[in-house]
């Protein structure tokens, strides 16, 4: 692994200065690379790169080859571009958004869903609202500005992944359809699939395995989803994985559900080969 750590040269005319770290000699290696502009900006970044390619750039067409002025002074990095990428894992960019209640089951289906993907070859990435909330999140409480920022932030993730190939789950209650709409938003047309885990709330709450529903009805947590906060169901949304309560029997098995999903995925030609 091989650091690269971007230092702005008093004249203007360096951009980054190699920093090793490690002993590994192979040629072709991924590498943590961490990029600091002129104007402020960082961007960090795992790639392949030849060892060849890690020097100092100091000269002024380097630079441009890397970066393009848009005339306001906002560099735009001229990276692989999302095609020629997508041409490498041949699959197109996409987003996937599930949601509904706590203890819906979505953590569930989201891993059923990235196990099925990944024994197609294709590489995910969970993003669970729970866990989220325990780093990038951590600020965030559940009023509906927070909730509204937190979908917003993991939106703008699932775009940075979506964009770097990854197909990414984002597993979250996203009770509001504005901030639905606005994540849908954020991705190209068709990139981002919306599901729905339509479960009662009876079923999460019999479920409540950290004891949230039994807090909130005693009144000990305010604003719980489903209690005194609302779900707003999605007007339309790609798939809706509908969980009957039925006698004698639980729901549908996760695995089922990422079956239809899959099944979903593979009627639109997101999954061809
Ligand atoms: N007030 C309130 N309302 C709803 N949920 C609550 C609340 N307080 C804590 N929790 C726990 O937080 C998890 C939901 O986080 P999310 O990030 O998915 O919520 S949201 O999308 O911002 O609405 C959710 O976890 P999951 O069970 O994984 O959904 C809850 O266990
Ligand atoms: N299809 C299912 N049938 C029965 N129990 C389930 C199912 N899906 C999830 N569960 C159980 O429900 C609880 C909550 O599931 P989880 O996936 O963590 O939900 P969420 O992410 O929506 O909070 C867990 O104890 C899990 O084992």
């Amino acid at each position: 692994m091989c650091f690269v750590q971007a230092l702005c040269s008093p004249c203007g005319g360096g951009i980054f200065q190699n920093i090793e770290c490690g002993g590994n000699s192979a040629s072709e290696k991924l590498r943590f690379v961490n990029f600091q502009f002129h104007h402020g900006f960082n961007a960090v970044g795992l790639g392949r790169c030849r060892k060849s390619l890690l020097k100092p750039i100091t000269a002024k067409e380097d630079r441009e080859s890397i970066i393009a002025d848009d005339g306001n002074g906002v560099p735009k990095y001229k990276g692989i571009s999302v095609n020629k990428r997508n041409c490498v894992k041949n699959e197109p960019d996409s987003s996937f958004t599930n949601h509904s209640a706590a203890f819906s089951g979505k953590s569930t289906i989201a891993c059923a869903l990235s196990r099925s993907l990944h024994s197609r070859g294709k590489l995910t990435y969970i993003l669970d609202g729970d866990n989220i909330r325990h780093g990038l999140n951590r600020d965030l409480g559940f009023k509906a500005e927070d909730r509204s920022e937190n979908i917003r932030r993991i939106g703008e993730v699932a775009k940075l992944l979506a964009d770097a190939g990854i197909i990414c789950i984002a597993s979250l209650i996203s009770p509001y359809q504005k901030d639905r709409d606005a994540c849908r938003a954020l991705l190209p047309k068709g990139d981002f699939i919306e599901v729905f885990l339509d479960v009662p709330l009876a079923v999460c709450e019999a479920r409540d395995p950290k004891g949230l529903y039994k807090l909130a009805r005693a009144g000990m947590i305010k604003g719980f989803t489903g209690i005194d906060d609302p779900y707003e169901p999605p007007c339309s949304c790609e798939i809706v994985l509908k969980q009957q309560q039925q006698k004698g029997s639980d729901c549908m098995s996760p695995n089922n559900a990422a079956e239809k999903v899959i099944s979903y995925l593979e009627k639109n030609g997101y999954l061809r080969a």
